[in-house]
């Protein structure tokens, strides 16, 4: 599979832990930054994976920063994402199962490196169920014409 990933500083150790086992899983991997523990900004890396994702660069994406929070909120601002902040493997599972998940947020200061590996295996093995699920993604993107169509106050 084609995975784009990124991270800001408090996500940098674990996205390249992420990066070597997706590696070694046969995925090729795009990363997208940052590439050093210097403090930077977590929605610069979130819209470079969602542009890898909606391009059809990448098929999924990772997110990491301090808890995933502000990857998560990020990510799903753009039409097409559905971004899952997991903490546990039943999350990760669930967020494919019934919605589809195609970008997977993880907190490197909540999660040790043993789970936050085991929730991305999780994750990328689990397949969409369809069937009731698809008509609440649909609505999900009736819900984004209405929002995109509207001259939304700031
Ligand atoms: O988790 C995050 C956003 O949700 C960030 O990684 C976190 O806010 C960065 O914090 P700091 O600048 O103090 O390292």
């Amino acid at each position: 599979m084609k995975i784009a990933i990124g991270s800001d500083h408090a996500g940098f150790p674990l996205k390249e832990k992420i990066k070597e086992f997706l590696k070694g899983e046969g995925h090729k991997v795009i990363d997208v930054g940052t590439h050093a523990q210097e403090s930077t900004h977590y929605p610069i890396y979130a819209k470079e994976v969602v542009r890898a994702i909606r391009s059809g660069k990448a098929e999924r994406g990772i997110l990491i920063c301090g808890t995933g929070i502000g990857m998560s909120i990020t990510a799903n601002k753009f039409r097409g994402i559905r971004a899952a902040l997991c903490t546990n493997e039943y999350m990760a599972r669930m967020s494919r199962l019934h919605n589809d998940a195609n970008v997977l947020c993880l907190g490197e200061r909540v999660l040790g490196v043993e789970l936050a590996l085991s929730i991305v295996k999780v994750w990328l093995e689990t397949p969409f169920e369809g069937g009731r699920h698809l008509k609440r993604l649909e609505i999900i993107s009736e819900i984004e014409d209405e929002i995109c169509g509207e001259n939304i106050p700031r």
